[in-house]
């Protein structure tokens, strides 16, 4: 398979996922990974993550809507959490296969989308 850009996931639309969706290998998944920056390969390549210093609360609050709107739109969910009251770390991974499938890197795109180029790493 070619490796997908960051606009083509950008496009795509998110499919209905209750398992049966295919499973993307460690070695796909690098492949993925060009295409989203700022995310990175959990150690059991089950999952990827992205970390982010929203700079205050407010914000880090105003971020976390954001992508909850996403992951409603597209019906596929990230495990979000907020630490030192301005650090958000998003968790995406397929739970009805127990592995990343290409929704999860469809709903990185469109975070990064979100993001754009003021964020910082945290
Ligand atoms: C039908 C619907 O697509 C599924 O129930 C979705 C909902 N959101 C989801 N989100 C995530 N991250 N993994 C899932 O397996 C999942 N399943």
């Amino acid at each position: 398979m070619t490796n997908p850009t960051t606009d083509s996931l950008v496009q795509k639309r998110c499919v209905p996922c209750e398992g049966g969706v295919p499973k993307i290998d460690r070695d796909s998944a690098v492949g993925f990974l060009a295409a989203t920056p700022g995310w990175t390969l959990d150690d059991e390549g089950k999952a990827i993550f992205r970390k982010v210093n929203c700079g205050n609360f407010v914000k880090a609050m105003k971020l976390l809507q954001s992508i909850a709107d996403v992951a409603e739109a597209e019906q596929h969910h990230p495990d979000l959490h907020l630490t030192g009251y301005r650090h958000v770390r998003i968790d995406m991974t397929t739970h009805a296969i127990g592995g990343l499938s290409e929704n999860d890197f469809i709903v990185a795109a469109k975070i990064n989308q979100l993001l754009g180029d003021s964020s910082t790493t945290a």
